[in-house]
Protein backbone atom coordinates (compact mmCIF):
# COMPACT_ATOMS: atom_id res chain seq x y z
CA UNK A 1 0.00 0.00 0.00
CA UNK A 2 1.69 3.56 -0.74
CA UNK A 3 1.65 6.04 1.17
CA UNK A 4 -1.08 7.96 2.26
CA UNK A 5 -1.87 11.34 0.29
CA UNK A 6 -2.66 15.15 1.62
CA UNK A 7 -6.51 14.48 0.42
CA UNK A 8 -6.98 10.76 1.98
CA UNK A 9 -5.55 9.15 -1.57
CA UNK A 10 -2.62 6.79 -1.42
CA UNK A 11 -0.45 7.67 -4.19
CA UNK A 12 -1.31 4.23 -6.03
CA UNK A 13 -4.73 5.65 -6.26
CA UNK A 14 -3.40 8.95 -7.56
CA UNK A 15 -1.36 7.50 -10.07
CA UNK A 16 -4.63 4.95 -11.10
CA UNK A 17 -6.45 8.47 -11.16
CA UNK A 18 -3.69 9.65 -13.65
CA UNK A 19 -3.35 6.95 -16.13
CA UNK A 20 -7.35 6.37 -16.29
CA UNK A 21 -7.47 10.17 -17.22
CA UNK A 22 -4.91 9.64 -19.87
CA UNK A 23 -6.03 6.55 -21.21
CA UNK A 24 -9.18 8.76 -21.70
CA UNK A 25 -7.29 10.82 -24.03
CA UNK A 26 -5.27 8.15 -25.55
CA UNK A 27 -8.34 6.05 -26.72
CA UNK A 28 -9.24 8.23 -29.62
CA UNK A 29 -5.91 8.06 -30.64
CA UNK A 30 -6.88 4.93 -31.60
CA UNK A 31 -10.32 5.11 -32.45
CA UNK A 32 -9.33 7.97 -34.79
CA UNK A 33 -6.03 7.49 -36.26
CA UNK A 34 -6.84 6.44 -39.37
CA UNK A 35 -7.43 10.25 -39.85
CA UNK A 36 -4.52 12.16 -40.32
CA UNK A 37 -2.70 10.06 -42.41
CA UNK A 38 -6.24 10.05 -44.61
CA UNK A 39 -6.49 13.85 -44.54
CA UNK A 40 -3.03 13.71 -45.36
CA UNK A 41 -3.73 11.76 -48.76
CA UNK A 42 -6.68 14.13 -49.34
CA UNK A 43 -3.81 17.22 -49.32
CA UNK A 44 -1.51 15.46 -51.99
CA UNK A 45 -4.43 14.37 -54.00
CA UNK A 46 -5.95 18.56 -54.09
CA UNK A 47 -1.96 20.03 -54.42
CA UNK A 48 -2.05 22.20 -51.54
CA UNK A 49 1.03 21.50 -50.84
CA UNK A 50 2.61 22.46 -54.79
CA UNK A 51 -0.21 25.44 -54.91
CA UNK A 52 1.28 27.01 -51.70
CA UNK A 53 4.72 26.33 -52.87
CA UNK A 54 4.35 27.98 -56.51
CA UNK A 55 2.49 30.97 -55.01
CA UNK A 56 4.76 34.20 -54.01
CA UNK A 57 3.22 35.06 -50.30
CA UNK A 58 1.29 32.85 -47.65
CA UNK A 59 -1.74 32.07 -49.54
CA UNK A 60 -4.99 32.94 -48.74
CA UNK A 61 -8.44 30.35 -48.13
CA UNK A 62 -9.88 32.11 -51.18
CA UNK A 63 -6.81 32.19 -53.34
CA UNK A 64 -6.36 28.24 -52.28
CA UNK A 65 -9.99 27.15 -52.77
CA UNK A 66 -9.82 29.26 -56.38
CA UNK A 67 -6.69 27.57 -57.70
CA UNK A 68 -7.46 24.28 -56.20
CA UNK A 69 -11.11 24.88 -57.70
CA UNK A 70 -12.64 23.50 -54.29
CA UNK A 71 -15.25 24.91 -51.70
CA UNK A 72 -14.15 27.09 -49.60
CA UNK A 73 -15.52 26.33 -46.74
CA UNK A 74 -14.86 22.31 -47.14
CA UNK A 75 -10.91 23.47 -47.64
CA UNK A 76 -11.21 25.97 -44.47
CA UNK A 77 -12.05 22.65 -42.36
CA UNK A 78 -9.46 20.78 -44.14
CA UNK A 79 -6.95 23.65 -43.24
CA UNK A 80 -7.69 23.97 -40.00
CA UNK A 81 -7.22 20.43 -39.04
CA UNK A 82 -4.35 20.58 -41.16
CA UNK A 83 -2.17 23.71 -39.59
CA UNK A 84 -3.44 22.27 -36.49
CA UNK A 85 -1.34 19.72 -36.81
CA UNK A 86 1.75 21.48 -37.27
CA UNK A 87 1.61 20.56 -41.21
CA UNK A 88 0.87 24.19 -42.74
CA UNK A 89 1.55 26.88 -40.95
CA UNK A 90 -0.79 30.53 -41.15
CA UNK A 91 1.29 33.62 -40.79
CA UNK A 92 0.22 37.28 -42.60
CA UNK A 93 0.60 38.24 -46.38
CA UNK A 94 1.93 41.68 -47.39
CA UNK A 95 -1.93 42.96 -47.36
CA UNK A 96 -2.20 42.19 -43.61
CA UNK A 97 -4.24 39.38 -43.93
CA UNK A 98 -3.79 35.89 -43.08
CA UNK A 99 -2.26 33.23 -45.42
CA UNK A 100 -0.72 29.87 -45.21
CA UNK A 101 2.65 28.76 -45.63
CA UNK A 102 4.48 25.54 -46.23
CA UNK A 103 7.03 23.95 -43.34
CA UNK A 104 9.53 21.60 -43.62
CA UNK A 105 6.92 18.56 -43.05
CA UNK A 106 4.58 20.17 -45.90
CA UNK A 107 6.92 20.32 -48.43
CA UNK A 108 7.30 16.18 -47.95
CA UNK A 109 3.67 16.27 -49.53
CA UNK A 110 4.97 17.65 -53.20
CA UNK A 111 4.90 14.85 -55.12
CA UNK A 112 7.83 16.19 -56.84
CA UNK A 113 9.68 17.73 -53.90
CA UNK A 114 13.53 17.43 -52.84
CA UNK A 115 11.96 15.71 -49.92
CA UNK A 116 9.12 13.93 -51.55
CA UNK A 117 7.67 11.23 -49.25
CA UNK A 118 3.79 11.63 -51.18
CA UNK A 119 4.31 8.35 -53.46
CA UNK A 120 5.01 6.22 -49.73
CA UNK A 121 1.72 7.97 -48.62
CA UNK A 122 -0.19 7.31 -51.43
CA UNK A 123 1.18 3.50 -51.76
CA UNK A 124 0.23 2.88 -47.70
CA UNK A 125 -2.94 4.36 -47.85
CA UNK A 126 -4.33 2.92 -50.82
CA UNK A 127 -6.89 0.36 -51.35
CA UNK A 128 -4.40 -2.24 -52.04
CA UNK A 129 -2.19 -1.74 -48.84
CA UNK A 130 -5.15 -1.48 -46.71
CA UNK A 131 -6.98 -4.42 -47.57
CA UNK A 132 -4.61 -6.63 -45.04
CA UNK A 133 -4.73 -4.84 -42.37
CA UNK A 134 -8.15 -6.39 -42.09
CA UNK A 135 -7.36 -9.53 -42.25
CA UNK A 136 -3.97 -9.27 -39.77
CA UNK A 137 -5.89 -10.81 -36.66
CA UNK A 138 -6.40 -13.49 -38.62
CA UNK A 139 -3.04 -13.59 -40.15
CA UNK A 140 -1.97 -14.05 -36.41
CA UNK A 141 -4.15 -16.81 -35.52
CA UNK A 142 -4.19 -18.80 -38.57
CA UNK A 143 -0.28 -18.74 -37.80
CA UNK A 144 1.33 -18.15 -41.02
CA UNK A 145 -2.18 -17.79 -43.41
CA UNK A 146 -0.15 -14.44 -45.14
CA UNK A 147 -3.29 -11.23 -45.17
CA UNK A 148 -1.89 -9.95 -48.63
CA UNK A 149 -2.52 -13.02 -50.55
CA UNK A 150 -5.59 -13.68 -48.51
CA UNK A 151 -7.22 -10.20 -49.54
CA UNK A 152 -5.90 -10.41 -52.98
CA UNK A 153 -5.11 -13.96 -53.96
CA UNK A 154 -1.56 -13.66 -54.42
CA UNK A 155 1.55 -12.63 -53.13
CA UNK A 156 2.55 -8.37 -53.43
CA UNK A 157 5.19 -9.43 -55.86
CA UNK A 158 2.86 -11.49 -58.41
CA UNK A 159 0.27 -8.62 -57.67
CA UNK A 160 2.44 -6.48 -58.99
CA UNK A 161 3.11 -8.15 -61.58
CA UNK A 162 -0.32 -8.40 -63.06
CA UNK A 163 -1.22 -4.94 -62.00
CA UNK A 164 1.21 -2.33 -63.31
CA UNK A 165 -0.29 0.41 -62.00
CA UNK A 166 0.51 -0.64 -58.08
CA UNK A 167 3.81 -2.07 -58.85
CA UNK A 168 4.67 2.06 -60.36
CA UNK A 169 2.74 3.00 -57.04
CA UNK A 170 5.19 0.60 -55.18
CA UNK A 171 8.40 1.77 -57.29
CA UNK A 172 8.04 5.43 -56.57
CA UNK A 173 7.15 5.12 -53.19
CA UNK A 174 10.37 3.41 -52.58
CA UNK A 175 12.18 6.42 -54.84
CA UNK A 176 11.39 8.72 -52.55
CA UNK A 177 12.83 6.83 -49.81
CA UNK A 178 16.13 6.18 -51.81
CA UNK A 179 16.76 9.63 -52.75
CA UNK A 180 16.97 10.70 -49.05
CA UNK A 181 18.60 7.80 -47.89
CA UNK A 182 21.33 7.36 -50.49
CA UNK A 183 22.93 10.93 -49.90
CA UNK A 184 23.36 10.32 -46.15
CA UNK A 185 24.84 6.54 -47.21
CA UNK A 186 27.53 7.84 -49.59
CA UNK A 187 28.00 10.72 -47.22
CA UNK A 188 28.39 8.72 -43.99
CA UNK A 189 29.11 5.85 -44.69
CA UNK A 190 31.87 5.98 -47.81
CA UNK A 191 33.96 3.46 -46.71
CA UNK A 192 31.60 0.98 -48.01
CA UNK A 193 32.37 1.83 -51.40
CA UNK A 194 35.94 1.94 -50.74
CA UNK A 195 37.51 -0.31 -53.90
CA UNK A 196 34.33 -1.40 -55.37
CA UNK A 197 34.30 -1.04 -58.97
CA UNK A 198 31.61 -2.60 -60.13
CA UNK A 199 27.72 -2.76 -57.90
CA UNK A 200 24.67 -4.48 -58.49
CA UNK A 201 21.66 -3.24 -56.47
CA UNK A 202 19.49 -6.33 -56.01
CA UNK A 203 16.13 -5.54 -55.88
CA UNK A 204 16.60 -2.02 -57.00
CA UNK A 205 13.31 -1.49 -58.31
CA UNK A 206 13.53 1.66 -60.59
CA UNK A 207 16.88 2.15 -60.50
CA UNK A 208 16.64 5.44 -58.43
CA UNK A 209 19.62 4.33 -55.52
CA UNK A 210 21.88 3.40 -58.47
CA UNK A 211 21.43 6.35 -60.61
CA UNK A 212 22.20 8.59 -56.79
CA UNK A 213 25.42 6.23 -56.73
CA UNK A 214 26.16 6.44 -60.42
CA UNK A 215 26.65 10.49 -60.10
CA UNK A 216 28.32 10.31 -56.84
CA UNK A 217 31.03 8.11 -57.81
CA UNK A 218 31.46 8.20 -61.38
CA UNK A 219 33.99 5.60 -61.07
CA UNK A 220 31.45 2.61 -59.83
CA UNK A 221 29.74 0.26 -62.46
CA UNK A 222 26.25 0.44 -61.26
CA UNK A 223 23.86 -2.20 -61.97
CA UNK A 224 19.91 -2.18 -61.15
CA UNK A 225 18.60 -5.44 -60.91
CA UNK A 226 15.11 -6.74 -60.21
CA UNK A 227 12.17 -8.07 -61.88
CA UNK A 228 11.35 -8.38 -65.54
CA UNK A 229 8.43 -6.00 -65.10
CA UNK A 230 9.88 -4.16 -62.71
CA UNK A 231 12.87 -3.43 -65.07
CA UNK A 232 10.35 -2.97 -68.41
CA UNK A 233 9.24 0.01 -66.14
CA UNK A 234 12.43 1.42 -64.48
CA UNK A 235 14.16 4.80 -65.86
CA UNK A 236 16.55 5.09 -68.35
CA UNK A 237 19.96 6.43 -67.01
CA UNK A 238 23.21 6.53 -69.27
CA UNK A 239 24.97 5.01 -66.44
CA UNK A 240 22.87 2.69 -64.79
CA UNK A 241 22.66 -0.90 -66.03
CA UNK A 242 19.68 -2.47 -66.01
CA UNK A 243 19.19 -5.99 -65.36
CA UNK A 244 16.07 -8.37 -65.16
CA UNK A 245 16.18 -11.86 -63.19
CA UNK A 246 15.03 -13.21 -60.28
CA UNK A 247 17.52 -13.14 -57.19
CA UNK A 248 16.73 -17.00 -55.94
CA UNK A 249 17.58 -17.98 -59.06
CA UNK A 250 21.25 -15.57 -59.09
CA UNK A 251 22.53 -12.37 -58.97
CA UNK A 252 24.48 -10.14 -61.87
CA UNK A 253 28.34 -10.69 -61.09
CA UNK A 254 29.93 -7.88 -59.17
CA UNK A 255 32.57 -6.62 -56.63
CA UNK A 256 29.88 -5.55 -54.02
CA UNK A 257 25.89 -6.79 -53.90
CA UNK A 258 23.89 -3.85 -52.42
CA UNK A 259 20.38 -4.33 -50.94
CA UNK A 260 18.13 -1.61 -49.34
CA UNK A 261 14.15 -2.48 -47.84
CA UNK A 262 14.81 -6.09 -49.46
CA UNK A 263 16.08 -8.36 -47.44
CA UNK A 264 13.15 -7.61 -44.53
CA UNK A 265 10.72 -8.35 -47.48
CA UNK A 266 11.55 -12.26 -46.89
CA UNK A 267 12.10 -14.93 -43.89
CA UNK A 268 15.32 -16.25 -42.38
CA UNK A 269 15.08 -19.46 -44.73
CA UNK A 270 14.34 -17.15 -48.12
CA UNK A 271 17.45 -14.32 -47.06
CA UNK A 272 19.99 -16.92 -46.23
CA UNK A 273 19.11 -18.64 -50.01
CA UNK A 274 19.24 -14.56 -51.70
CA UNK A 275 22.71 -14.24 -49.78
CA UNK A 276 24.32 -17.37 -50.80
CA UNK A 277 23.85 -16.10 -54.19
CA UNK A 278 25.19 -13.11 -53.53
CA UNK A 279 28.13 -14.67 -51.93
CA UNK A 280 28.49 -16.17 -55.39
CA UNK A 281 27.82 -13.49 -57.45
CA UNK A 282 30.74 -11.68 -55.46
CA UNK A 283 34.37 -12.12 -55.83
CA UNK A 284 36.59 -14.17 -52.71
CA UNK A 285 39.22 -11.18 -52.52
CA UNK A 286 37.54 -7.93 -51.17
CA UNK A 287 33.96 -8.77 -51.66
CA UNK A 288 31.04 -7.36 -50.03
CA UNK A 289 27.36 -6.79 -49.78
CA UNK A 290 25.47 -3.68 -47.95
CA UNK A 291 21.88 -4.48 -46.37
CA UNK A 292 20.33 -1.36 -46.08
CA UNK A 293 17.78 -2.41 -43.55
CA UNK A 294 16.67 -1.30 -39.71
CA UNK A 295 18.00 -2.72 -37.50
CA UNK A 296 15.59 -3.18 -33.99
CA UNK A 297 17.23 -2.33 -30.98
CA UNK A 298 15.51 -3.75 -28.05
CA UNK A 299 14.33 -0.78 -25.55
CA UNK A 300 15.12 1.71 -28.04
CA UNK A 301 12.10 2.77 -29.77
CA UNK A 302 12.50 6.58 -30.06
CA UNK A 303 12.39 9.28 -32.88
CA UNK A 304 13.18 7.16 -36.29
CA UNK A 305 13.95 3.95 -34.41
CA UNK A 306 9.94 3.64 -33.35
CA UNK A 307 9.69 3.34 -36.98
CA UNK A 308 11.56 0.11 -37.22
CA UNK A 309 8.82 -0.88 -35.28
CA UNK A 310 5.89 0.13 -37.58
CA UNK A 311 7.47 -1.44 -40.65
CA UNK A 312 8.04 -4.72 -38.66
CA UNK A 313 3.75 -4.51 -38.60
CA UNK A 314 3.88 -3.30 -41.93
CA UNK A 315 6.14 -6.56 -43.10
CA UNK A 316 3.68 -8.77 -40.75
CA UNK A 317 0.36 -7.25 -42.93
CA UNK A 318 2.36 -6.94 -46.48
CA UNK A 319 4.71 -10.00 -47.02
CA UNK A 320 4.51 -13.59 -46.64
CA UNK A 321 7.63 -13.95 -44.23
CA UNK A 322 9.18 -10.74 -43.86
CA UNK A 323 10.39 -9.11 -40.73
CA UNK A 324 11.96 -6.32 -39.48
CA UNK A 325 15.33 -7.65 -37.74
CA UNK A 326 17.49 -7.29 -34.20
CA UNK A 327 21.12 -7.69 -34.64
CA UNK A 328 20.98 -10.81 -33.28
CA UNK A 329 18.45 -12.00 -36.16
CA UNK A 330 20.71 -10.28 -39.10
CA UNK A 331 23.64 -12.34 -37.63
CA UNK A 332 22.25 -15.70 -37.71
CA UNK A 333 21.21 -14.93 -41.24
CA UNK A 334 24.33 -13.44 -42.43
CA UNK A 335 26.26 -16.21 -40.85
CA UNK A 336 24.32 -19.06 -41.96
CA UNK A 337 24.43 -18.04 -45.50
CA UNK A 338 28.33 -18.56 -45.00
CA UNK A 339 29.85 -14.84 -44.65
CA UNK A 340 32.26 -14.35 -42.12
CA UNK A 341 32.55 -11.12 -40.78
CA UNK A 342 30.04 -7.62 -40.38
CA UNK A 343 29.76 -4.18 -39.20
CA UNK A 344 26.79 -1.96 -38.30
CA UNK A 345 26.82 1.69 -38.85
CA UNK A 346 23.83 3.54 -37.97
CA UNK A 347 23.42 6.37 -40.31
CA UNK A 348 20.53 9.53 -39.80
CA UNK A 349 17.81 7.43 -41.54
CA UNK A 350 15.36 4.76 -40.40
CA UNK A 351 17.85 2.02 -41.57
CA UNK A 352 21.38 1.43 -40.52
CA UNK A 353 24.09 0.47 -42.81
CA UNK A 354 25.00 -3.32 -42.82
CA UNK A 355 28.57 -4.19 -44.32
CA UNK A 356 28.91 -7.70 -44.66
CA UNK A 357 32.11 -9.24 -45.62
CA UNK A 358 32.93 -12.59 -48.11
C1 LIG B 1 10.63 -2.92 -51.10
S1 LIG B 1 11.23 -2.86 -52.72
C2 LIG B 1 12.82 -2.09 -52.54
C3 LIG B 1 13.25 -1.30 -53.73
C4 LIG B 1 14.61 -0.60 -53.63
N1 LIG B 1 15.65 -1.47 -53.16
C5 LIG B 1 14.53 0.62 -52.75
O1 LIG B 1 14.85 0.57 -51.58
O2 LIG B 1 14.12 1.67 -53.27
C6 LIG B 1 11.64 -4.57 -52.99
C7 LIG B 1 12.08 -4.85 -54.42
O3 LIG B 1 12.41 -6.26 -54.53
C8 LIG B 1 12.04 -6.66 -55.82
N2 LIG B 1 11.93 -8.14 -55.88
C9 LIG B 1 10.97 -8.93 -55.33
N3 LIG B 1 11.21 -10.21 -55.63
C10 LIG B 1 12.33 -10.24 -56.39
C11 LIG B 1 13.07 -11.29 -56.99
N4 LIG B 1 12.69 -12.57 -56.88
N5 LIG B 1 14.18 -10.96 -57.71
C12 LIG B 1 14.58 -9.67 -57.84
N6 LIG B 1 13.91 -8.63 -57.27
C13 LIG B 1 12.80 -8.91 -56.55
C14 LIG B 1 10.70 -5.96 -56.03
O4 LIG B 1 10.32 -5.94 -57.38
C15 LIG B 1 11.00 -4.59 -55.44
O5 LIG B 1 11.48 -3.70 -56.42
Amino acid sequence: MGEIGGEGRSSWEKEEEEDEAQAQIDIWKYIFGFVEPAVVKCAIELGIAEAIEKHPSPMTLSELSSTLACDPSLLNRIMRFLVHRKIFKVTSTCHGSMGYSQTPLSRRLMRNGQHSMAGFLLLESSPVMLAPWHRLSARVLANGNPSFAKAHGEDVWRYAEKHLDHSNLINEAMACDAKLVMPTIIESCGEAFDGVKSLVDVGGGNGTAMSILAKACPWIRCINYDLPHVIAEASMCDSVELVAGDMFQSVPKADAAFFMWVLHDWSDEECIQILKKCREAIPKENGRVIIVEAVIEEDKYDGLKNVGLMLDMVMMAHTNFGKERTLKEWEYVIKTAGFSSYTVKPIHAVQSVILVFY
